[in-house]
């Protein structure tokens, strides 16, 4: 025990250096930051790290030390990093043109949805603005970025997430690909029914219709039903739609009842899908960059480069900036086999700081970063 606490007393005594040691570095990389600004210089230096790693490494007396100094260095230059990106995101004023705004609607605010009357799309608008707006669809969720990017809409509701079936991909592909921004969202309960022509039988159906995110979400039932011929189309509602134009006793539609009453269809079976919880989240696109005082969730997306330890340092600058992330998504990137664009939501507003400094540290280190959006979140159930 004796030799215990007096190898104990050893290691304090090295630390003492070490923090010392590491106090007067960041000290030396703040003068660097205040020269970088002088300059508008970058603050990450790739190659410049690189030497340096190779440098320490160098001096190091076994291959377990090698290694160890290398991530130790990779850990130290990376905070060397934040402190200097913190000096230099307090002298911005503006986040990428994001003004703070409240959202004003009147009756005469254009409101596009995809899919047609009874789409889950059309329920999400209504329960995010009510029926104060002049609501119209589109069909394909392009049509409606199209739309909210050129004006003839002022928002567009789109879904972005299954609770049971995850990502809606082409919405992400979108909101990557358009100059459009989150400003709000909102989360509805869906629940499936099987709708057929009045006067059909279960027995009868041959071919089912839907939304390819509504037969993932009934998979069992349809599992029941092998025999049945299974068709995606662009929404919910189009597919009640398809059964009551074709006027075929042996079709089906996988749709809301809502879309029941409005094509004049009959349930033919309720509560198809497999889980009861089944909750579907719309995100609320605008054109503008506006941001209200309340919002309190940020999505961003960005690619990292396609090297070894990329995405733990950018992650790193949320952790390190006391940022709570709550959703990460990676899609590929077109043209980049295996390289991936990544969509993080994490908690916050514009004008924090914090927020800022992990922003500021994210876009220096990423390419193509887009701050997607800054709105008030919906609590996930
Ligand atoms: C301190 C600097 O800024 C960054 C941090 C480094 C470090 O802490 O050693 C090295 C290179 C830069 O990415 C610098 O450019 O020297």
């Amino acid at each position: 025990m004796e030799d215990l606490v007096k190898l104990r007393d050893e290691i304090d005594a090295i630390d003492d250096q070490i923090v010392s040691l590491f106090e007067q570095r960041m000290a030396v990389a703040e003068n660097v930051a205040a020269f970088k600004r002088s300059v508008g210089k970058p603050v990450l230096d790739k190659e410049r790290e690189k030497i340096k790693i190779q440098k320490v490494t160098e001096k190091t007396s076994n291959a377990f030390n090698r290694q160890a100094v290398e991530s130790l260095f990779g850990q130290i230059m990376a905070v060397s990093r934040m402190l200097q990106y913190q000096r230099l995101a307090s002298e911005r004023t503006d986040v990428e043109g994001f003004q703070v705004g409240d959202m004003v609607t009147t009756p005469e605010t254009k409101v596009v949805y995809t899919g047609v009357p009874g789409a889950y799309a059309e329920a999400a608008m209504d329960s995010y603005f009510g029926s104060e707006i002049r609501g119209f669809n589109v069909e394909t969720f392009g049509d409606a970025m199209e739309a909210v990017h050129s004006g003839r809409a002022q928002y567009g509701v789109l879904p972005i997430e299954n609770s049971s079936t995850g990502s809606v991909n082409e919405v992400y592909d979108l909101l990557s690909a358009y100059d459009n921004h989150i400003v709000g969202e909102t989360m509805i309960k869906i629940e499936h029914a099987l709708l057929g022509l009045p006067g059909s039988r279960i027995e009868d159906i041959r071919t089912v219709y839907s939304h390819p995110q509504g037969l993932m979400q009934c998979s069992r039932f349809l599992d029941a039903h092998r025999e049945w011929q299974q068709v995606s189309l662009q929404n919910t509602a189009a597919s009640a739609k398809r059964v009551l134009d074709d006027q075929d006793m042996g079709q089906a539609a996988i749709a809301s009842r809502q879309a029941a009453k409005n094509f004049g269809l009959v349930v033919l079976k309720e509560k198809l899908n497999d889980l009861d919880n089944n909750f579907t989240r719309f995100v609320v696109i605008s054109h503008e960059k506006v941001f209200r005082k309340s919002a309190d969730k940020i999505s961003v997306c960005f690619e990292v480069p396609h090297e070894s330890g990329t995405l733990y340092n950018i992650l790193g600058h949320f952790i390190f900036n006391g940022l709570s992330m709550t959703r990460i998504e990676s899609r590929p990137i077109q043209g980049k086999p295996w390289q991936y664009r990544f969509f993080v939501d994490f908690n916050g507003n514009l004008r924090e700081q914090a927020v800022r400094n992990a922003l500021h540290g994210i876009q220096s280190e990423t390419e193509g970063f887009r701050i997607l959006g800054n709105y008030i979140g919906v609590g996930q159930q």
